[in-house]
């Protein structure tokens, strides 16, 4: 056969992707994932086990109904009785695969205790059994990479003879590293008679996380079908993953001029899907599909990707199905992502403006995790402070079921610091009760209202205070991490304001060294 550079991609998610502890899908579940992989134009799907239970026999079953183009295939031991059972459940599909195996290293060869020759009859024997029934057989010798190379060349020609049209070569302890893995196939398709009228597969577990890399070089080697999963779910640390494969045969096309016939654009989406319905969530690290796999939260990268994106990202979000690539601004971000975001909210800020937002975001980012759009916007909305003449330095405030709650407060009233200690009816009262005690004034509080922001237990509160004196009003805003913080921002925020006004309603007012209060 002539070997093209078309790779098929052969997805085992609801057969060895189900096999991972724990990652059982519903009925509905499987049909559901096997429709997706179908539409996304994956070219086998291996829909399940059918001798295993009732369940896998229908799910199968179903899935071969529903199948628009791919293959369907199910998987059979080395013997008639689930042969059989596989091809009842795959026969009504389009185009139907019996998929059997039986494992060929001396570990495995032990186990139904056969010599190489009785094996080498049983493979025969339940490969021609297989052939009779279906035109298109896939035979896997398990643990192939710990199989003695000239015993798996027997094998795989008894396999080819007897009828198989895939010869799948399964790496089913992730124990293969690259080299080895191109090798075994190029080995296979220069000395096994009939190679070359058959298509190779490789099937590689990340044992030792080289399941990527090892499916990659079998294809360097000839192989011409990857088998592997979604999200790289599967057996013990799991399966190649689809995305991962798909993704590097068509980002280094130039080194690896291989095509499949993936809708990679639809990959983000089963991927969440598959998360979903097997309940393993994606590591946010996770190459193409991870959280974090098109996000930059340091300054360095982000201007960067801001001025091209190609600084920091090898594909286009775009092309696994997302939206575009997302700059989350935290401790790391830099002026260009936040002048942008801001931008982007509609703040077109002048330069020291976005500086003093700057150090105060710095701030904020050092307390929290991730700083939001809201976050950001009540940054934008707290005022300047420069001018003001008072100002918290500092606040330690002792609360709990023992009272009575203090505040430890320092001030810095135009331009010396005092400090104070004061007690109340809860944080927030003490708190008050020192900025009165530091600068004793006759305003009234009208209103005060304590929102939060953004979502978690590190978000920020935004508090509102409301003041009256004289008939004059002023409400004074703040947002922190710390509620109480906030709330003595916002107050002390309000008497600057007081302050403001009486010195706009009474020309000439000289405040500075004068009391509030004394006035
Ligand atoms: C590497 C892989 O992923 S292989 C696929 C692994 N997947 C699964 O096993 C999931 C589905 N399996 C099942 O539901 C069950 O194991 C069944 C229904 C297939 C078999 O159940 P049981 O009959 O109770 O057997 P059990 O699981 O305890 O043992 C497996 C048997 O299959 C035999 N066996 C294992 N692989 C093969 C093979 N490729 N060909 C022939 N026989 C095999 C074992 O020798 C053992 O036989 P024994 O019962 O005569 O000792
Ligand atoms: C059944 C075979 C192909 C398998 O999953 C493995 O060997 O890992
Ligand atoms: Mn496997």
């Amino acid at each position: 056969m002539t070997k093209s550079n078309e790779v098929l991609i052969f997805d085992t998610t609801l057969r060895d992707g189900e096999q991972s502890p724990g990652a059982t899908m519903t009925h509905s579940e499987k049909l559901e994932i096997a429709e997706m992989l179908d539409e996304m134009g994956v070219d086998i799907i291996e829909a399940g086990f059918p001798i295993a239970s009732e369940g896998d026999f229908q799910a199968v079953s179903e899935i071969a109904k529903l199948a628009k183009s791919a293959t369907i295939c199910g998987l059979s031991r080395a013997n008639y009785k689930d042969i059989d059972r596989c091809w009842e459940a795959v026969k009504h599909a389009k185009s139907p695969r019996i998929h059997t195996f039986i494992g060929t290293s001396p570990l495995h060869r032990a186990i139904p205790n056969l010599n190489m020759d009785e094996m080498a009859e049983r493979i025969h024997d339940t490969v021609t059994h297989a052939r009779n029934l279906c035109d298109n057989v896939q035979w896997s010798p398990m643990d192939a990479t710990r199989t003695e190379w000239d015993y798996l060349c027997r094998v795989v020609e008894i396999a080819i003879k007897a009828g198989a049209t895939t010869i799948n070569i399964p790496d089913t302890v992730g124990y293969t590293a690259p080299r080895e893995s191109a090798d075994l196939i190029r080995n296979l398709i220069a000395t096994v008679p009939g190679a070359d009228d058959v298509i190779f597969a490789t099937h590689c577990h990340n044992d030792l996380g080289m399941a990527t890399a090892n499916s990659l070089a079998a294809v360097e080697g000839g192989a011409r079908q990857i088998e592997c999963t979604i999200n790289g779910l599967g057996e013990r640390a799991g399966n190649t993953a689809l995305e991962e494969v798909v993704m590097a045969l068509k980002v280094r096309n130039d080194i690896m001029p291989y095509t499949t016939r993936i809708d990679t654009r639809k990959i983000m989406n089963i991927s969440r899907r598959v998360a979903t319905v097997s309940g393993f969530a994606v590591q946010y690290n996770k190459a193409i599909v991870g959280k974090n796999a098109f996000a930059h939260e340091s300054g360095i990268h982000q201007d960067g990707m801001l001025k091209n994106r190609e600084t920091f990202e090898v594909m286009k979000p775009e092309d696994v199905g997302l939206s575009g690539t997302s700059l989350p601004l935290g401790k790391h971000s830099g002026r260009a992502a936040l002048r942008a975001k801001l931008a982007e909210m509609g703040f077109d800020l002048a330069d020291n403006q976005l500086n003093d937002i700057f150090i105060r975001f710095k701030d904020l980012a050092d307390r929290k995790k991730e700083v939001f759009d809201d976050d950001l916007m009540a940054l934008v909305y707290q005022n300047d402070t420069s001018e003001d003449r008072l100002k918290l330095k500092s606040l330690r405030v002792v609360c709990g079921t023992e009272g009575p709650q203090t505040a430890d407060m320092v001030m810095e009233i135009d331009g010396a610091d005092v400090k104070t200690s004061a007690t109340g009816d809860g944080p927030v009262d003490a708190t008050f009760n020192a900025v009165k005690a530091l600068f004793p004034h006759g305003a009234r509080l009208q209103l005060y209202q304590v929102s939060a922001v953004t979502e978690g237990t590190d978000a920020q509160a935004t508090v509102s205070v409301r003041m009256e004196e004289d008939g004059r009003i002023a409400t004074g805003q703040s947002a922190d991490t710390d509620t109480v913080v906030a709330s003595a921002k916002a107050y002390i925020n309000a008497l600057n304001r007081l302050l403001v006004r009486r010195e706009q309603s009474e020309p000439g007012y000289d405040v500075k060294g004068v009391s509030y209060k004394d006035t």
